[in-house]
């Protein structure tokens, strides 16, 4: 762990084995941190913010050393990469990509430093002046989920930083590699001591105890929608900003006038990229009845060749689950699935090849005959499961779409852009794909309607969730006012 500038063990001693969902071997030990350390990372937090370096640094210096962790990541890409597939077993080319975008996310975020330097409002009143101005909210606790390690420490770790925040970051007890060695390139990039802190550990010690604490002004959190909970109560004792990434169960809409081939292709990516484990996979479908039987037959086809395996092999399209309990948790949906009706068309159990059988697999799975009622259409499954559903008209469409608790993201396939546009405005969701499925990047916000979160990263309103807004009025000719004679 990372505690004011120092590399410390936990105050227990206790230790975690790290193992790889491949094959299960151990491939580290990491600290076990407890509500003490916690409590010793928010210290050196607060104390850093409230003695002001950091936060009143020009923001243009503060940005530059964000660049430079960005440049740092750049620099150390292929070896973040390795440790993540590692430590996820995503496939490395998934790994590759992530630190690309990794690397940009701090990039873009240390050049939006400086670029907000208030606005001069109109004062309705005579010999006065008023300014609105963005200040740092303060100590920001940070929560981040196993299936995206860096990636979502990168959405939280860089606005933070560049808006002038102190930070305690606390990944996934199962996948902290990558966000340790990130740590590392802090220090590397020569941020201040105190300003960035990492602790490792459950989330029922560390996590609760950074949700509760009253010395931490904002918890950003990304995970499952029954934790967000729970940190949202925790955080109410000291009335925290909070901000919520959660879960979805996404819908991928594709009418008759679609490109068939692309709209295949695409399908099959949108729900089993990651094996599924992606907030905002395309795991429902819905089809328009007119060409369901030709898509299904054609998704099925493809499914059966999509190849299971160990992510650093080059032609690996898919690696494990992340753990034994989360294979447990698929294959529980897949019976729930059954035993509602649905139809299992493909998959629904884990390989055979004797290849995979030390890792956490499990084979791409389609339910057909499908309808809204099933808990397999409402529920995240977060795993390599699609479920298929038909619909007749535009706003049929749109009604099934939109029947969810959950608003992170869906997409729509069609050539008619009047069509596409009717869906896109009418989906409850934070992200509409047209003609696409997953493009996120570092310009654009991310976030959830409905109970998939509260607030938003990436873009300027990703920064903006760091800052407090302050109004600042001068009167210019103060004089009695004589109210009280
Ligand atoms: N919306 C998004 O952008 C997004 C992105 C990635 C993942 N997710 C969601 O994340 C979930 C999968 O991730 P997960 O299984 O790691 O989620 P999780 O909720 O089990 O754990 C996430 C983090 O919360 C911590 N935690 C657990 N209990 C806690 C508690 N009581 N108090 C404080 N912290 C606690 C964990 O240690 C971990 O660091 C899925 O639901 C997925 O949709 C959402
Ligand atoms: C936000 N995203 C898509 C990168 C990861 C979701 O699990």
């Amino acid at each position: 762990m990372y505690i004011n500038g120092k590399w410390i063990d936990s105050e227990s001693g206790k230790t975690r084995e790290i193992i790889n969902p491949y094959n299960q071997e151990i491939i580290a030990t990491a600290a076990e941190g407890n509500e003490k350390d916690t409590k010793d990372a928010i210290q050196a937090a607060r104390q850093t913010f409230d003695e002001g370096s950091w936060s009143t640094l020009p923001a243009n210096e503060r940005g530059e050393f964000v660049y430079q962790i960005g440049q740092l990541i750049r620099r150390d890409s292929q070896e973040l990469a390795e440790l993540e597939t590692l430590d996820t077993g995503k496939t490395i080319q998934e790994s590759r990509d992530d630190m690309a975008d990794i690397a940009n996310v701090f990039l873009y975020f240390g050049g939006l430093a400086d670029k907000n330097g208030g606005e001069i409002v109109k004062s309705p009143f005579p010999d006065s002046e008023s300014k609105v101005v963005r200040e740092p909210v303060g100590v920001c606790g940070q929560i981040t989920p196993w299936n995206y390690p860096l990636l979502q420490a990168a959405w939280k770790i860089a606005p933070a930083l560049a808006a002038g925040n102190t930070i305690v970051v606390k990944p996934s007890e199962i996948t902290p590699l990558t966000t340790v060695k990130v740590f590392q390139l802090i220090e590397e990039a020569g941020i201040p001591k105190g300003v960035a802190n990492l602790v490792l550990g459950a989330g029922v010690s560390t996590g609760a105890e950074l949700s509760a604490n009253h010395h931490v002004d904002l918890i950003s959190f990304t995970g499952g929608m029954e934790t967000g909970k729970t940190i949202m109560q925790a955080a109410s004792h000291n009335v925290k900003k909070i901000a919520l990434e959660l879960g979805g169960k996404n819908p991928n809409i594709v009418f008759a006038d679609a490109d068939f081939e692309t709209a295949v292709d695409q399908a099959l990516n949108a729900v089993f990229f990651h094996a599924g484990q992606v907030c905002s996979a395309g795991a429902r479908l819905l089809v328009e009845e007119s060409i369901h039987d030709e898509f299904v037959e054609a998704l099925i086809e493809r499914t059966k060749r999509i190849k299971l395996g160990n992510g650093f092999d080059e032609s690996t399209q898919s690696g494990p689950l992340i753990s034994a309990e989360h294979l447990a948790k698929v294959e529980q949906y897949v019976e729930i699935g059954e035993k509602e009706g649905a139809t299992l068309a493909v998959g629904g159990k884990r390989p055979n090849d004797s290849e995979l059988q030390n890792g956490f697999f499990y084979l791409p799975t389609i339910f057909t005959n499908c309808t809204n009622d099933m808990r397999i259409v409402q529920e995240e499954v977060f795993g390599p499961v699609l479920t298929v559903e038909t619909f007749q008209s535009k706003e049929e469409a749109v009604k099934l779409a939109n029947d969810t608790i959950y608003g992170l993201a869906g997409a729509v396939w069609t050539q008619d852009l009047n069509k596409a546009d009717f869906i896109a405005t009418r989906l409850r969701m934070g992200t509409v794909w047209i003609n696409d499925f997953h493009p996120y990047f570092a310009q654009a916000p991310w976030g959830g309607y409905k109970q998939s979160g509260i607030g938003r990263e990436l873009g300027q309103q990703g920064m903006e969730e760091y800052t407090e807004v302050k109004h600042i009025y001068r009167n210019k000719q103060p004089e009695p006012i004589h109210w009280f004679r």
